[in-house]
């Protein structure tokens, strides 16, 4: 689909960052702000396969879950006015990069690694990255993902925030920079 012409208000938006920082969550709360389509694209994946997260990658491993999460967000970045939120190893794929960076508003939802680790009790059991990993390895890999997450349009920090709070000031900051891009009257 080509999507030439789409204005900044029209363009998608994508949430990117580590597992479990909320881009489910918050995007979901955005979306309802802002009148918008939600596309979870786990979720898409997990409705493609009709099983689960781990059971995909304990069946057919975590190379073809990466294609179809390739295959998924080139569809619907594509599209107009979805709040999009990816999975968090999406921004490793160069391509999946290219394609929001290109085609859509691309927002970093950033939590510390001291308040994301008081959040893994609730993010192992669906997370195969994750289960039965050292807290030690999670730090790493943690840390080494932030450099794929280092390309994007805008940062929020938002560890202090509610889910519903953290998607006020993704509302907010939107609403400010399409007003800021407003077309001017001649
Ligand atoms: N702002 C928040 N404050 C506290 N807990 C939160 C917040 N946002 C999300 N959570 C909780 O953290 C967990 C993970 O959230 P969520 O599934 O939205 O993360 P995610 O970024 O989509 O992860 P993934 O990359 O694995 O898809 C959920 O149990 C959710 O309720
Ligand atoms: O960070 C990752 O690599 C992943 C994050 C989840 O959202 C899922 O997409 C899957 O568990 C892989
Ligand atoms: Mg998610």
């Amino acid at each position: 689909m080509r999507n030439f012409g789409l204005s900044i208000r029209e363009k998608s938006i994508v949430c990117i960052g580590f597992m479990g920082v909320g881009k489910t969550t918050v995007g979901k709360l955005l979306a309802l702000k802002l009148y918008r389509n939600f596309v979870d694209i786990d979720a898409e994946i997990e409705k493609e396969f009709a099983m689960a997260i781990p059971q995909i990658f304990e069946l057919y491993g975590e190379q073809v879950f990466r294609a179809k999460e390739k295959e998924l967000i080139e569809r619907y970045s594509q599209q107009p006015l979805n709040i999009i939120s990816v999975g968090g190893g999406a921004f490793l794929q160069k391509e999946i990069q290219d394609l929001c960076m290109t085609n859509c508003i691309v927002l970093f939802l950033d939590i510390s690694w001291e308040s994301w680790k008081d959040r893994i009790h609730i993010l192992t059991d669906n997370r195969p990255l994750l289960k039965g990993r050292s807290l030690e390895d999670i730090k790493s890999l943690f840390l080494e993902r932030q450099n794929s997450y280092s390309l994007n349009h805008s940062k929020f920090q938002i560890d202090n925030f509610k889910a519903e709070e953290a998607a006020d000031y993704l509302a907010d900051a939107l609403k400010l920079s399409w007003e800021i891009h407003a077309p001017q009257p001649k």
